[in-house]
């Protein structure tokens, strides 16, 4: 038998932007636009056309331009925001307008301030106007998961003969619990005759936590179209997560027994995207898509996915479009990874110095959250060499000022490879754009590697007019980097010091290497 398909209905456009701080401009939700029609999304909602001339400008573009999803916009039920709402979308190859109306007690007594007659009556209106200019009409009863069952059968029978295609069940304020969500979906279905007619859609908050929950649950219950948005922001607490949705599709292909057309290695970089465009951070250990979702420190988890990475993983990371797992070094971890990491640097140590080594590890890793690369280097070097440095620095003059060109001179003494190269003594000076670029200038012109500074910062680390300096940064040298630290009551000292730091640390890494 054929299987259904699930229609992805993304609204991070629209009810994403309506998380506090979210919004984004044109060019933005473009881009968003753009990166969710390569997703697979079958249909965009790309925004609220009466809500601002922005946003009504937005919707055009995006209709104009994205042409491979539907492009759907929202509207109340008023024949001003439906007239507005089709000129916004009409330039889409695929339009939908998309009207919602409250049918719960609460939202048409209080906010609404009508009867559920006036409703019935408000809602067959407007979507016999909406259909008047789009064949594709989308209604929502909104606050449905609090509505009463038979009214809310009632006023869908109605919207369906009125020409709604779509019929969506918001829980709007997230209230709802699977099973009971999932009871509703199947009694509508039984309930409404007309139902065939249309896509039953739902559109879950997450005010419980259980927005995907209930989504899934209405999928097994016979919803075919799931609203949701990515890295589920959304109103309040936000909304189904579209990724979580589409991986549980995919991860238990037997259990749900549908297909869809989310391109799920396309999952992270739609994630990146909207978080670095909305300001809404990702948390680490959200599904999917969180920084630690295919991270594992563990010792004994470690172990398991070097051996096989299913042990701890259901999903592969490169199915989502992660580069791949990460195994983090720190307290927990053990031998295996350890070794492994040992081994991946580069190194090619005998069974005593490793052994030796990961005691050590486990000490520094007591006292440090997470042990880096470099950190392991470290530990390698100070085992493994004289603790001799290749490069030191002897003397620096830096000068700089209005009007004057910053330059810098330096002497640094090259330690010979072995006892029968002698130790040389070199000068070198140069310009920059500042006293710190002109002395790492001069710097590299004596050492004469193709080391490239790729991050620095500067803080000062006691107070007072003689506070101290301390310059943070990171170097890359062949494709490995290496952190440096430097203190000093002078920042250009200090900013020298950590330099040569990561000099030194590169240069030993890269002869320990060749074996020298
Ligand atoms: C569950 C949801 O997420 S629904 C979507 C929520 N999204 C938004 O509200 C974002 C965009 N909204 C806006 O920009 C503004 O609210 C606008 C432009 C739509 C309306 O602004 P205003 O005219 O100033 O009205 P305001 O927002 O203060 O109040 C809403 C009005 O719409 C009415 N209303 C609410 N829902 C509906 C509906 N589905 N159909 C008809 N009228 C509705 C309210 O009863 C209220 O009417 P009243 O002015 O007669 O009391
Ligand atoms: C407009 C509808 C779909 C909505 O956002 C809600 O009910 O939460």
């Amino acid at each position: 038998m054929e299987k259904d398909t699930i229609v992805f209905f993304d609204t991070t456009l629209r009810d994403g932007e309506q998380s506090p701080g979210a919004s984004m401009n044109l060019k933005e939700k473009l881009l968003v636009a753009n990166q969710l029609a390569a997703l697979g999304v079958n249909v965009i909602e790309a925004g609220f056309p009466i809500s601002s001339q922005g946003d009504f400008e937005a919707v055009k573009i995006i209709s104009q331009q994205v042409k491979t999803s539907s492009i759907a916009g929202l509207c109340r039920a008023s024949e001003k925001d439906v007239t507005t709402c089709w000129n916004a979308v009409k330039y889409a190859k695929k339009p939908r307008i998309h009207i919602f109306l409250a049918t719960s007690d609460l939202h048409i007594e209080k906010k609404l301030q009508k009867t559920r007659t006036q409703i019935l009556d408000m809602a067959v209106k407007v979507i016999k106007y909406g259909k008047s200019l789009c064949k594709d009409v989308e209604f929502s009863a909104e606050d449905a998961g609090r509505s009463n069952m038979d009214f809310l059968c009632k006023v869908v029978e109605a919207v369906i003969d009125a020409g709604a295609t779509t019929i969506n069940i918001p829980d709007t304020v997230g209230y709802t619990t699977p099973i009971e969500f999932g009871k509703k979906i199947a009694e509508i279905r039984r309930r409404v005759p007309n139902i065939n007619k249309a896509t039953i859609s739902v559109h879950c908050h997450n005010d419980l936590g259980l927005a995907v929950a209930n989504s899934l649950s209405a999928i097994e219950n016979g919803a075919r179209q799931i609203e949701c948005t990515i890295n589920g922001i959304g109103e309040r607490a936000g909304n189904a997560s579209l990724e979580e949705i589409a991986m549980t599709l995919k991860v238990r292909p037997n259990y749900y027994n549908v297909k869809h057309s989310i391109k799920t290695n396309e999952l992270y970089n739609t994630s990146k995207l909207v978080s670095r465009l909305t300001g809404i951070l990702v948390q680490v250990n959200k599904a999917i898509v969180g920084a630690n979702a295919f991270a594992h420190e563990s010792g004994i988890h470690q172990d398991g996915v070097l051996k096989a990475r299913e042990t701890y993983e259901i999903m592969s990371p490169a199915d989502v479009g992660v580069p791949e797992s990460l195994l983090v070094l720190g307290k927990h971890s053990g031998r295996h990874a350890f070794f492994k990491r040992i081994k991946d640097l580069g190194y090619k140590l005998d069974e005593k110095t490793l052994e030796h080594l990961f005691e050590k590890f486990k000490i520094l890793a007591d006292k440090k959250k997470t042990v880096f690369d470099d950190d392991i280097i470290a530990l390698i070097e100070e085992d493994t060499s004289s603790g001799k440095e290749a490069f030191i620095l002897n003397y620096l003059s830096a000068t700089s000022g209005t009007g004057t060109i910053p330059t810098a001179t330096v002497k640094i003494s090259k330690s010979g490879a072995n006892k029968k190269v002698k130790t040389v003594t070199l000068q070198g000076a140069a310009c920059g754009s500042g006293p710190v670029d002109a002395t790492y200038k001069a710097i590299d012109k004596i050492i004469n590697m193709d080391i490239k500074l790729t991050d620095f910062s500067l803080r000062s680390i006691s107070s007072g007019e003689d506070a101290l300096g301390e310059v943070v940064l990171k170097a890359e040298y062949k494709g490995m980097v290496y952190s440096g630290k430097g203190t000093s009551t002078d920042i250009i000292e200090a900013s020298a010091k950590a330099y040569m730091q990561a000099i030194n640390k590169a240069k030993l890494f890269y002869d320990n290497k060749k074996g020298k």
